[in-house]
């Protein structure tokens, strides 16, 4: 058999290599990308796969073997052009037009089993015209780390990519930040989209406000079903060829509005899943902002150990400009900035009027997220104020765990609490702060009966789960990869995540 003729055999049996691939983002033109071929590896060993990814697909995990994964996303077989996007973006408040992938592609979108279209985006693909003088390369630790980091967060109920697969690829890779030379890795990620606020950063840049405007209607179109009023249902049928190939629908001022006032409030909403998760992404630059307001690009972020609005994750970061706690500040920074390129299709004036909004968007999700974790839902708004922020100051004053105090919480929560107030935390010396948090948290128990007592219970385990990727946890697991080869703990870490 010749070598075309094997590789058509494998493309036909791959169920990567047939999916539902709808190129809407090729079809908006060449403007946006860069045609780029992926790096050729010594080794593929497939790390992780994410099975729970696949149904999305249409795809049964059954019959997808490892192979498929690793000849589609390790050899890159089959879908071709693989796309390097262009972006810019503000790092760490500097405007920088020298970016765009410098190490990955657009691999290919996928219309999902929801109607939903999916970005398959690599990390660590190979050299691109954007890589400048790096190696357009993933360290296995990095790819290790973004794989936990997507699956914790969705875990904890944050609206975030995930990665399909990771594939060690065999190369000696020296870097800065790990003792080198380190592995080398190769990630598929799974997201809604990889248009950035950089991208329409550059192309502002670039003074094309006409790709600026045709960028955003195909954003409306395909991520903003409320606005354009295109339905995403289960039983969606494929996008009209004409819909695809004619450039998108026009769009109104009011829809440009009303896409502003939504990006607004899922961004709002993501940042309070970050701070109610203990999340610090880190690298808040406008290059890593989606406009679908999902989150993304898990590179030197953290969990918090403890409840500090100051803890900084990236050691770069000397200024703590992406702390913990200035990431709703960030972001309502980065939609101010992304004011600039959107002028090409919204009135400013209104623009302002909805970034208004941000806060008290923000506010109102990260009470309500943050009662979730206490145990609560539906409470009036004052006395939901109060004890979250009662909450807050005990976590200052004890410095106990973050995640810590609400695994007790979880732990310790029985109805009786209800009932008698010494029961609460009773081990614990009851302090200026512990006890004004003990007898409110006593008296709202006060109006539920027997059934939403019990619904307490159910919620506090959803939403606190035990196994948190706290560094230490994150850096055990690459020990035993770095020095035996031992994946087994990632494998079972993965599990605990999950409980
Ligand atoms: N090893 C590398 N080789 C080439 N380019 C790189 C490398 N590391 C980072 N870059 C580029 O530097 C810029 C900033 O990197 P950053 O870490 O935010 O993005 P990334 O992690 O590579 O990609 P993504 O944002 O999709 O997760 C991007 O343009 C990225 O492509
Ligand atoms: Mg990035």
């Amino acid at each position: 058999m010749t070598q075309t003729q094997a590789f058509k055999t494998i493309e036909t049996a791959n169920p990567f290599l047939t999916l539902n691939y709808e190129p809407a983002l090729e079809k908006l033109g060449d403007d946006y990308y860069d045609p780029v071929p992926a790096a050729e590896f010594p080794v593929h060993i497939l790390r992780f796969r994410n099975d729970d990814l696949l149904p999305t697909l249409g795809l049964d995990p059954k019959e997808v073997t490892d192979q498929d994964f690793i000849e589609a996303f390790g050899y890159f077989l089959g879908v071709r052009p693989f796309l390097a996007l262009r972006y810019h973006g503000y790092q760490f408040g500097e405007y920088n037009p020298n970016l765009g992938d410098g190490r990955g592609f657009l691999y290919g979108q996928v219309r999902g089993v929801d109607g939903e279209l999916y970005d398959l985006g690599t990390k660590g693909s190979g050299k691109t015209p954007y890589s400048r003088t790096a190696d357009g390369r993933l360290t296995l630790k990095g790819g290790v780390r973004e794989v936990l980091a997507a699956e914790a967060l969705q875990r904890m109920g944050v609206r975030t990519s995930r990665c399909l697969s990771l594939i060690e690829t065999g190369e000696q890779l020296w870097r800065g930040d790990e003792p080198s030379p380190t592995r080398s890795s190769v990630m598929i990620r799974f997201s809604k989209s990889h248009i950035r606020f950089g991208t329409f950063e550059r192309l502002h840049y670039i003074s094309r406000p006409d790709l600026i405007v045709k960028l955003l209607n195909h954003v409306i179109s395909q991520y903003y079903p409320a606005v354009s009023g295109r339905k995403i249902g289960k039983v969606l049928p494929p996008i009209a060829p004409d819909l695809i190939q004619n450039g998108l629908e026009e769009y109104s001022q009011e829809h440009y509005v009303r896409f502003y006032g939504e990006l607004v409030q899922r961004v709002a909403e993501l940042v309070a899943q970050w701070m109610a998760a203990g999340f610090c992404h880190a690298v808040l630059n406008t290059d890593n902002m989606s406009i679908t307001g999902e989150s993304f690009d898990y590179g030197p972020y953290a969990f918090i150990p403890t409840y500090n609005p100051k803890f900084t994750a990236a050691y770069f970061d000397y200024y703590g400009r992406y702390s913990y706690g200035n990431q709703p500040t960030i972001c309502y920074w980065n939609l101010q900035k992304l004011q600039v390129p959107l002028k090409a299709a919204i009135a400013p004036n209104e623009m302002e009027a909805a970034l208004d909004r941000f806060y008290e968007y923000y506010e109102a999700a990260y009470r309500e997220l943050m009662l979730k974790k206490l145990g609560f839902e539906n409470v009036p708004t004052e006395e939901g104020r109060e004890l979250v922020k009662l909450t807050l100051q005990v976590l200052s004053e004890y410095e106990v765990g973050y995640h810590e105090f609400f695994w007790q919480l979880t732990q310790q929560f029985y109805p009786q609490w209800r009932e008698d107030i010494s029961l609460i935390f009773p081990e614990v010396e009851a302090s200026e702060v512990l006890q004004p948090w003990r007898q409110l948290y006593h008296h709202m128990l006060q109006f539920l009966s027997g059934d939403e007592l019990a619904k307490i219970g159910e919620r506090l385990r959803r939403f606190n789960p035990q196994t948190v990727l706290l560094r230490p946890e994150i850096e055990a697991i690459w020990e035993a990869i770095a020095v035996e080869d031992n994946w087994q703990p990632f494998y079972e870490l993965l599990q605990r995540i999950k409980a």
